[in-house]
């Protein structure tokens, strides 16, 4: 098990503050990132596995920083970046990546440690028996296990999930999750996973960071996650989505005709008329 450590992360995109003073620390856990979209979310991730540079701060892995892209993070994707027209084994396979080539990879070159970790890492997410199945022919949900296989397959003392479960139906989302835990649990694995299905979180996270315009709300283990702290993360939910407006419909469509992109307006309405 590792210990990450994040401290005073800011993150500026331009004018854009993506994340402001960040600091927290996860050892040994199943660790949950909530907020509404636009918090910060795959900002921190991001920055977490050597994607994208702080602006300020440090992150560190076991006491080391992490200064680039880092073979002992393992990433799983929302989308999940599988080669679609080859096995769920050939994928996992390719999560030794860091220890061999790709080419050797796809020729199986590898060492018989790599291609029964493979395996092991497909009975792990239960999909054994579909080993030497393309993954074009998997569901979404099988197809994300394979991704986490693949992570695991690359012995990563770190995992990263940014929204693994954004495009999957509750059910199959909740059995990704379940693999994702066990996964993280049977092989040693600091997780780190960003969320947006409340439940789905409460339900397997250790532990909760919640962030909110880029800022930690707050950082809470398995019991003091209450609905109060989700109200205050997502607003309640007469709030939600419902912010008040500056400009009426009148003052917006006057605001319009000063605009000079008036005349592309014009234009277009010749053009439904042509
Ligand atoms: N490459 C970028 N350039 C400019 N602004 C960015 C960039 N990436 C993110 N942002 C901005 O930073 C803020 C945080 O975005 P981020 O994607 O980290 O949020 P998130 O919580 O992951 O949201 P979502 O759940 O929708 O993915 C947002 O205001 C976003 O518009």
């Amino acid at each position: 098990m590792s210990t990450l450590k994040v401290e005073n992360l800011s993150k500026q995109y331009g004018d854009v503050t993506a994340l402001e003073d960040v600091s927290f620390q996860i050892e040994d856990e199943f660790a949950v990132l909530l907020g509404e979209s636009g918090a910060g979310k795959s900002t921190l991730l991001r920055c977490i596995n050597g994607l994208t540079d702080p602006t300020e701060g440090s992150i560190s892995l076991d006491d080391e920083p992490i200064t680039g892209s880092q073979t002992e993070i393992g990433m799983i994707f929302q989308q999940h970046n599988l080669v679609d027209g080859v096995s769920a084994y050939l994928n996992a396979l390719t999560g030794s990546l860091n220890r061999v080539s790709m080419l050797k990879s796809m020729l199986q070159w590898q060492s018989r440690e790599d291609k029964l970790r493979a395996l092991e890492a497909l009975e792990t997410v239960g999909l054994l028996d579909e080993s030497h199945q393309r993954v074009s022919q998997m569901s979404g949900g099988q197809q994300q296990r394979v991704g986490i296989a693949r992570a695991l397959v690359q012995d990563p003392r770190l995992l990263l999930a940014d929204e693994p479960v954004a495009s999957l139906d509750p059910s199959s989302a909740e059995t990704v999750m379940g693999y994702l835990r066990k996964a993280a649990k049977e092989h040693d694995v600091t997780a780190l996973v960003s969320l947006h299905q409340v439940n789905i979180a409460a339900h397997f996270g250790d532990r909760f960071i919640g962030l909110r315009d880029g800022r930690k709300l707050f950082d809470v283990g398995r019991d003091e996650l209450t609905p109060e702290l989700i109200d205050d993360l997502y607003g309640s939910v007469e709030t939600v989505g419902l912010a008040d407006q500056e400009k009426t419909v009148e003052e917006a469509l006057d605001a319009i005709g000063d605009d000079p992109s008036e005349g592309a307006a014009e234009d277009a309405q010749r053009g439904i008329e042509a």
